[in-house]
């Protein structure tokens, strides 16, 4: 299923997009209005926008293919003046996609005004059928979240543990090698959520990763599936996983013995090997570190591997990501067997978790995160599930790995929890 939207014809109106500098306008996430909001910020950088000027909404296993001909005919056809020149000023879409072919909700919105930052230079973008001017930027406190209680989702804590060792028991079978298995957190609140508060505490919280919002699912992910930048591609890896205590001393003993561990070593292995080989086809020349380094967040901490290319093909910062998801990280290894058990056993409906989140400039550059320590906005807004999801391997253990499942919720779970 394809819906364009019906008042852009891309030939025969299109959009006219205009990027202009600005003066610092201070954290990007408070100039966010209520609605229809869209945010990808890093360490205070970052893109916001709001409004829809144009959309794309697809399903299927062509979802990417779809989303990357309607994105470049899109931009063939837009006029547009850009007086910064850099990734992510001109035209962008804000996006994200399921991370099942058969899910409903993959989409790309180009927003009515953009604001970005990067590296001390600020712009506003302006895009529609018509030259509007500038809007007047206004900061705003947003609501804070009120009366949230968290419960099990469908599938409850002992059971998904069950299912842990129902996983290990193919893999001792034989067939494959990792599966990562997901399970979910449903948050009630007694008003409606308004996002830009959760938001506002992830980017605080956690400004090492990249912290996003695009119709309803939103959160901040330390792993960066691609970025595409004036022909450079790059890709950060995670897995292997250790929960940190708060005891900085003890942490650094284990962030030693993470390094070390043959078990997240090798979990760490099949996905740098997963993504190595699908940016291969596209790259001249690759840098894949034979070593990871640890990765530090307040809640965890990953064995991390930074695989870096330079593009040989006209691939897109998309059709790059759609041809790395999904990846060993998310789905497992070899990927086929994995995500055939995932369909079996998970009993979860993943939605855009662990799915492509990111954004598109008209040039096909691009950064595509992978939806983790993230959440999805239901009903009215004061229902939010919260995913997390392990890395599953032969000597697994069901206890260690709900542990690390709660040590990932906790960013989501802690920006929806009202401040006392
Ligand atoms: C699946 C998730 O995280 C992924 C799984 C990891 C692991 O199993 O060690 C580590 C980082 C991510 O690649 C999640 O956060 O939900």
């Amino acid at each position: 299923m394809t819906v364009s939207n019906p008042a852009v014809d891309a030939a025969t109106a299109p959009l006219l997009v205009r990027s202009s500098p600005i003066d610092d306008p201070g954290a990007l996430l408070s100039l966010l209005p209520s609605a229809d909001a869209f945010a990808w910020v890093h360490g205070g950088d970052g893109l916001v926008g709001w409004g829809r000027a144009a959309e794309f909404s697809t399903a299927g296993s062509e979802r990417f293919t779809d989303a990357a001909a309607w994105w470049q005919d899109l931009s063939a056809h837009a006029v547009v003046r850009d007086d910064i020149d850099v990734p992510g000023s001109g035209l962008v879409a804000f996006g994200s996609f399921t991370f099942t072919d058969d899910a409903e909700g993959s989409t790309l919105v180009v927003p009515e005004v953009v604001i970005g930052r990067r590296d001390g230079v600020a712009w506003v973008t302006v895009i529609g059928l018509g030259i509007s001017s500038a809007p007047e930027l206004v900061a705003s406190t947003p609501s804070e979240p009120v009366g949230t209680t968290f419960a099990d989702g469908p599938v409850d804590s002992v059971t998904w543990q069950g299912l842990v060792g129902e996983a290990v028991r193919r893999i001792e079978q034989g067939g494959l090698d990792k599966v990562v298995l997901a399970r979910d957190l449903v948050a009630s609140l007694d008003e409606p959520l308004d996002v830009r508060a959760p938001l506002a505490r992830l980017a605080a919280d956690y400004p090492s990763c990249w912290t996003f919002h695009v119709d309803g699912f939103f959160g901040s992910t330390p792993e960066m599936l691609v970025r595409l930048e004036r022909g450079l591609v790059t890709s950060r890896v995670l897995a292997g996983t250790i929960r940190r205590t708060g005891d900085d001393a003890h942490d650094l003993a284990l962030a030693g013995s993470l390094a070390r561990s043959s078990k997240d070593l090798e979990e760490h292995e099949y996905a740098v090997r997963s993504v190595a080989e699908a940016l291969a086809p596209h790259c001249t020349s690759m840098n894949v570190p034979e070593t990871p380094f640890v990765l530090h967040l307040p809640n965890v901490m990953h064995l991390a591997t930074d695989v870096t290319g330079v593009i040989r093909d006209d691939a897109s910062a998309l059709s790059l990501a759609a041809s790395l998801h999904p990846s060993a990280a998310v789905g497992g290894t070899p990927t086929a067997e994995a995500v055939r058990l995932i369909a079996e056993i998970e009993l979860l409906d993943r939605g855009r978790y662990a799915g492509p989140v990111g954004w598109i400039g008209a040039s096909g550059d691009g950064e595509w995160g992978i939806g983790l320590r993230s959440a999805q906005i239901e009903d009215d807004g004061s229902v939010v599930r919260l995913f997390a999801g392990c890395g599953i391997v032969a000597d697994s253990v069901p206890a260690d790995e709900l542990a690390e499942s709660n040590a990932k919720l906790i960013p989501v779970r802690d920006a929806l929890t009202p401040r006392g």
